[in-house]
Parts: structure tokens; sequence; C-alpha cells
């Protein structure tokens, strides 16, 4: 991807190579293994979603990645040094969960001042711009809603003009204009060449704004690909039907399945083979509003973590795997 930037100073761009990886990283808090044997390479320019249920470890992670937290086992590497060098050096920019407004100074003079701090900056009116705060921008910062208060904590990530740009859970609090608009400016500083990993419980904005999805479920990676590669490792189909009170005991062994789900009185079977998983149900005169559907990236990813507690796991035991659409 080429670098183009309408920005002051002369921003350092990454044409190629590596800008995160996570080498066998754990970490626990007591008890808990909230990152588990992470193994993930991000390349210069992607934009990667970390997908998961709460708790999976996406926040673990990306403090980790960001060097606010260590690892107990394992290495963090940002440009193949320390994360706390590549955040010195100015090359990554964050938007946490949690963040408290500086009273008393105005948006502008907040995304100034953080622009000030950094070797390259973006120019401040440009920040203010692409996160949406041109008319906010002489506004105290502790004087806006929820949603306006998030997208300066988008223009203090941006301030710096970064080359990783990191950001947890970032539309958390954005109603649908907002979150639309947010996505635009982010997809924006993306077409610029800068690498972006984003965490989200939402699969269709994972789908839809990252390149890359990688799904975490118990600190693990669970599945790394397209949405496309994602929904067809887990998909398949899933042809349903009412049971009407027939035993679920066959239904795991029926030709073709990989899981079986029971949601009230209706059995959703994912199976590789629809054809031949229809004739078998129709063997045992299980047809009563059968229904045969593509699986979802939803199905995918109740597949891939342990929320849809299937009766026939279909991918237990086996290793995540990476694929591109
Ligand atoms: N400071 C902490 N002390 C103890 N346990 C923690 C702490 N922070 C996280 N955990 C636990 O570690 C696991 C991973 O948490 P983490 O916050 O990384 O997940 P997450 O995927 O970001 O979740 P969410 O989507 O809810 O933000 C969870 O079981 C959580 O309860």
């Amino acid at each position: 991807m080429t670098a183009t930037t309408g920005t002051t100073g002369a921003p350092p761009t990454t044409a190629g190579g590596t800008a995160v990886e996570f080498s066998g990283v754990t970490r626990s808090y007591g008890a808990v293994r909230a990152v588990d044997g992470l193994a993930l390479t991000i390349a210069a320019g992607e934009t990667v979603a970390l997908l998961g249920r709460n708790g999976a470890g996406k926040s673990t992670t990306l403090s980790m990645l960001l060097g606010l937290l260590p690892p107990d086992e394992g290495t963090v590497a940002l440009f193949g040094g320390t994360p706390e060098a590549a955040v010195r050096a100015g090359r990554v920019g964050a938007m946490l969960q949690d963040g408290k407004a500086v009273p008393r100074v105005t948006v502008r003079e907040l995304v100034a001042f953080v622009a000030a701090c950094y070797p390259h900056p973006m120019d401040v009116s440009e920040t203010l711009e692409l996160a949406g705060l041109g008319e906010f921008a002489g506004r105290r910062v502790d004087r806006l809603s929820g949603g306006q208060a998030q997208r300066v904590r988008f223009a203090v990530a941006l301030a710096g003009n970064p080359e990783l740009l990191v950001l947890d859970e970032p539309t958390a609090a954005l109603d649908v204009e907002a979150r639309r608009a947010f996505w635009r400016s982010m997809r924006a500083y993306a077409r610029r060449g800068h690498t972006i990993v984003f965490s989200t419980h939402y699969l269709e904005e994972a789908d839809e704004h990252a390149d890359r999805i990688v799904v975490m479920d118990g600190g693990r990676v669970v599945a790394d690909g397209s949405g496309a590669a994602i929904k067809r490792r887990a998909g398949g189909t899933v042809v349903s039907f009412d049971l009407a009170g027939a035993p679920t005991g066959p239904l795991p062994g029926l030709p073709g399945v990989s899981a079986v789900e029971v949601r009230g009185d209706r059995a959703l079977l994912r199976t590789a083979d629809s054809d031949a998983t229809v004739v078998a149900l129709a063997g045992l005169g299980l047809v009563r509003g059968l229904q045969v559907s593509p699986a979802s990236l939803e199905d995918a990813f109740l597949t891939l973590t342990s929320a849809a507690a299937p009766l026939a796991p279909a991918a237990a035991g086996t290793p995540a795997t990476k694929e591109h659409a």
C-alpha cells in the first residue's frame, strides 16, 4: 500500500515489513489465564480486527502490544523492537476503553498539545476533521457527550500521525451515524498505508472494516483470516428443522454434520454436505419446517467460540487455522 498524507512534517511510513509480532505470549491475572500462548504476526499496512466475546483476552493483548503490561512468557515486538521503543519514537497511537477528559481545555488545545509531543504530528485541523470534531474544536473537553468524548480520544490517538493505530472497542459509545463516520475516518487513515489493530464484539464491523479477523476465545486465537475465510472454515451450511420431541441422539452421527445445536424445539445442524444430511433426516422423518441456509458469520463465530455449547463441537481440539479469501 502506498502512503499518501496531507500532513505536516515528514511522517515515517512503513512500506512492507512486520508491524506487530507476538511469539508464545502468555499472561495471567492470578489463576485466570487471560492470554494463552499467543502467536500473531501483523504486517505493516494491515487492518486487523481482534474479535471475541467479553473476557476473550482482547484488551490484555492490546495492553501487551502497547507495552502497558508485560507478558509472563513470550515476547511482543513492534517494528522489530520493543513496544516501549516504538511508543517512545511516536510510532504508535492508541485509543483505549477508558480515559478521563482533561478539564478546562478545549478540544483543539488538547489535540494540539498531544500533537506537539510527537516528532511528525498530523496537522491539528486535519486531525479534528478526520475525527469528526470540526464543529466541536472550541468546546471544552469536559463538556462533551460520551460519543463526542470518544471522538476526542480518537483524535488524540491520531494526533501523532502514528504508523500503528491501536483501538480498543472504538465504537462502543457511538450511535449508528457516529459509528459510520468513525469507520469512514478509520478507513481513510488505513488507506494512507498505516497499520490498524482494533478490538470489537461486533462481527459485522470486523467483517466490513478489517482486512483480517483474528478470533480470540479463552485467551487463544481460534481463527485467523478474512471474514469470508472464517465463514468457510466454520460455516458450511446450516440445516434446521423442528424436533417435535424427537431424540437428538442420532443427529451428530448424520452424514456431513459437524455440529448440532438445539434452540428451543429447533435443531440446527452445521453440515459440509447438506444434500446427504437432508436425505438422512428424511429417512428419520425429521423434515418438519426444514430449512437449508448458508452459515452466517455469526454462525461461524459461535462455532469457533464456545458460546453455542454445541452438542457435537465441530472444531474442538483442532488448532486455529489461517486462511485468506
Ligand atoms: N486486572 C485484572 N485482574 C484480574 N483479571 C482480569 C483483569 N483484567 C482482565 N482480567 C480477566 O482476564 C480475562 C481476559 O480479559 P480481557 O479484558 O483481556 O478480555 P476482553 O476480550 O478485552 O474482554 P471485553 O470484551 O469484556 O473487554 C477475563 O477473564 C478477565 O476477567
